[in-house]
């Protein structure tokens, strides 16, 4: 798992990083957070809903307060779960490498960052934004997903690590297509999100593009 992954008692403080458009939230990704939490003794996770994920199609990506909303619901009941406005209120696009010096600025030098990925992510993390000095920031963790290779080729050495978590084949793509066909998606994630998206509407046939951010909640 790696050398990062122990506590020393009365070490610096541990702070998880789950970084993610949530579009919606689903219970893959508070599974992830969850186990890496429990496998690095993590003191809190921090949930940073991306603003603008400019590798997506930002056209059909809901809007950020929504995603923020949806995301300050599905962890409310963690007291170990924290949500970030960070990138939500950061303008242009998201790049994580922002967010980690801000983060470590916010935190100061002696807390250790933990990135939390599926090993989708991961695989494509070469692709971002000043992706060398991401691994002086914060240590990664790459979780297994199904229908993905966890792997770390490529990736420098003790940088990463690799576990292994209950599989859930759930995917936000999957859940927006399931609402937009009328299908349930229950137990996909939490309950509250189910009754977020039927109270806004999130999701239904109509593009979320032409909507202001917050619209739905504000709406509703
Ligand atoms: N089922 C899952 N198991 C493990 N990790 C996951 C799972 N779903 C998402 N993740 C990870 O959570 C992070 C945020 O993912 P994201 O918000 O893009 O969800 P997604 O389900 O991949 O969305 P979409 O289907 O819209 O691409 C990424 O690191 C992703 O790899
Ligand atoms: O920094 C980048 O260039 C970068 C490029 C793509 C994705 N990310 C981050 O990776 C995390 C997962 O992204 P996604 O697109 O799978 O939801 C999320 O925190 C994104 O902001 C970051």
């Amino acid at each position: 798992m790696g050398a990062d992954a122990g506590r020393a008692p009365g070490g610096p403080r541990r702070v998880g990083v789950m970084g993610g458009t949530f579009d919606p939230i689903h219970h893959g990704h508070l599974v992830a957070a969850s186990e890496v939490a429990h496998l690095f003794h993590l003191d809190e996770v921090l949930f940073v809903p991306a603003g603008r994920p400019y590798q997506k199609d930002l056209a059909k990506v809901a809007p950020a307060e929504d995603r923020y909303l949806m995301t300050v619901i599905a962890t409310a009941e963690n007291p170990q779960f924290k949500v970030s406005r960070i990138e939500v209120d950061r303008e242009g696009p998201t790049y994580t490498i922002d967010t980690l010096r801000q983060l470590r600025s916010t935190y100061g030098p002696d807390v250790k960052l933990f990135f939390i990925t599926g090993a989708d992510a991961l695989g494509a993390i070469l692709s971002w934004q000043n992706v060398d000095e991401l691994f002086e920031l914060a240590h990664f963790v790459g979780c297994n997903r199904p229908g993905h290779r966890l792997t770390d080729t490529g990736l420098p050495d003790g940088k990463v690590s690799l576990v292994e978590i209950p599989a859930l084949a759930i995917s936000s793509t999957e859940c927006r297509e399931r609402v937009s066909k009328g299908e349930p998606i229950w137990y996909l994630v939490p309950d509250g999100i189910v009754r977020y998206i039927n109270k806004t509407g999130l999701y239904l046939d109509e593009p979320s593009a032409g909507r202001t951010p917050g619209e739905a909640a504000a709406s509703s």
